[in-house]
């Protein structure tokens, strides 16, 4: 769950234009995590309402995405979000950018269901009697009135990756950033989860390791050592990126029969 102060929404003039499109645009951003370069001359616009990120372990997708809402910056390069520079939008991208984190354990802070979903409204400038309320109806509308009164911590990964998504979801973002959300599901839990994704009216951008939560995306971004590779299509994209990894196999045979 993302956190931000109530001034930040109140009433200095916004920077962002939530209907930008372009909802992102880098040119040549490159990032360092300590001496350390983990993406560099990424120069991509982003406009299309499903985008997925694909890469082997350690590329840069968590990072790239990361970008994507403030949770960090460029240190080269230039990257506009909503139509304003990343620094100056900072402080308004939790309004427009919802973030999924892999992990639910990650996210959800509050002991009950209602509460956590109850907590976004909050910050939304609604009192809390009224946020309870609305995270109600809000459950009710998803099917999940029964959860509200449960502990999230007694819930399966499942339900505690739905509420996740339900509490990001219950600020309407523009823009729903998703980091492998269907990790840890089994195969009817993320087919769940992904039919939900495909139905939301916002823009969606997803690193997922399981080509096939692809399918029906605008666009597939493969990144590879910090920079693009690939781009384009999704299934000539995902095609080579198979390929490419075919290839990586059977130059290691002893990796094949992994
Ligand atoms: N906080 C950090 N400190 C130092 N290095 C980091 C940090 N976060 C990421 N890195 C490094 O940046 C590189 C890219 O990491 P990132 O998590 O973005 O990759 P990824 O493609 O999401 O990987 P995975 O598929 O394993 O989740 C890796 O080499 C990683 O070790």
């Amino acid at each position: 769950m993302a956190f931000w102060s109530k001034q930040n929404s109140g009433k200095k003039q916004s920077v962002c234009d939530p209907q930008a499109n372009p909802y992102a645009v880098f040119a040549d951003v490159g990032l360092a995590i300590g001496r350390k370069r983990i993406l560099e001359g990424l120069s991509l616009t982003l406009s299309e309402d499903r985008v997925g990120v694909i890469g082997l372990n350690g590329s840069g997708k968590s990072t790239f995405i990361r970008l994507l809402n403030g949770l960090r910056m460029p240190d080269s390069g230039s990257l506009t979000l909503f139509g304003a520079p990343a620094d100056q939008a900072a402080p308004e991208l939790p309004r427009h950018v919802g973030f999924v984190f892999q992990n639910p354990d990650h996210q959800a802070i509050f002991p009950t269901v209602e509460e956590e979903i109850a907590f976004g409204l909050t910050q939304l400038g609604a009192d809390k009697k009224e946020a309870r309320a609305r995270a109600g109806e809000f459950l009710a509308r998803h099917g999940c009135q029964e959860l509200a009164g449960s502990p999230v911590a007694e819930l399966s990964e499942g339900q505690k990756q739905l509420i996740c998504i339900l509490a990001v979801l219950v600020m309407e973002p523009r823009l729903l950033v998703l980091d492998e959300p269907m990790t840890s599901l089994d195969a009817l839990a993320s087919g769940r989860i992904r039919d939900m994704l495909f139905s939301l009216p916002q823009k969606i951008v997803m690193v997922s390791h399981d080509l096939s939560h692809f399918a029906g995306f605008d666009r597939v971004i493969w990144l590879e050592d910090g920079g693009v590779r690939m781009d384009g299509n999704p299934h000539e994209v995902i095609s080579a990126y198979k390929r490419d990894i075919d290839r990586r196999l059977g130059s290691r045979p002893e990796l094949a029969v992994l």
